[in-house]
């Protein structure tokens, strides 16, 4: 009978020593990126349509140019008009029918703020 005792004791010590590191280990509860994306409309998307202020609407995604605006190859009057802009077809055209490269592809996704949600 007290050996039974002992063993269940010791069983439920186990058990909630078992629980708390199970505890400690299991990963904090965080909000991902994506219940925290931002749904940007067009109104919203029109408010920001200067040089110093300049969103753009690619693709689906709101970008925030306004620091590589200055870093951008072309002159500033190609470019600066689609601040504030649905400007997906300038992107892919480069107002003159030819696509931008895979390197200023890859510049966007630094820039990236939120989900348009806008129509174009
Ligand atoms: C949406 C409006 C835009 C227009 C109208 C536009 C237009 C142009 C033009 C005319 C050139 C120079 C001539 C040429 O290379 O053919 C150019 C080059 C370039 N643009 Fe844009 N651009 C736009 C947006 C962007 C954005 C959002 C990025 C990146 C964040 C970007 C990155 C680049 C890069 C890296 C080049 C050098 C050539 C290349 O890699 O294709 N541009 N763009």
């Amino acid at each position: 009978m007290r050996k039974l005792f002992y063993v269940s004791t010791a069983a439920f010590w186990v058990a909630v020593a078992g629980f708390w590191i199970g505890d400690l280990l299991s990963p904090a509860t965080e909000p991902t990126a994506t219940a925290a994306e931002r749904s940007i409309g067009a109104a919203e998307l029109a408010g920001h349509a200067k040089p110093d202020d300049c969103w753009m609407a690619i693709h689906g995604s709101v970008y925030d140019l306004t620091a590589y605006l200055p870093d951008h190859p072309s002159r500033p009057s190609i470019i600066e008009p689609w601040c504030g802009k649905e400007a997906t077809e300038a992107y892919d055209t480069k107002t003159k029918g030819r696509k931008h490269s895979p390197e200023a592809d890859a510049l966007l996704p630094k820039y990236r703020i939120g989900r348009f949600v806008g129509g174009s």
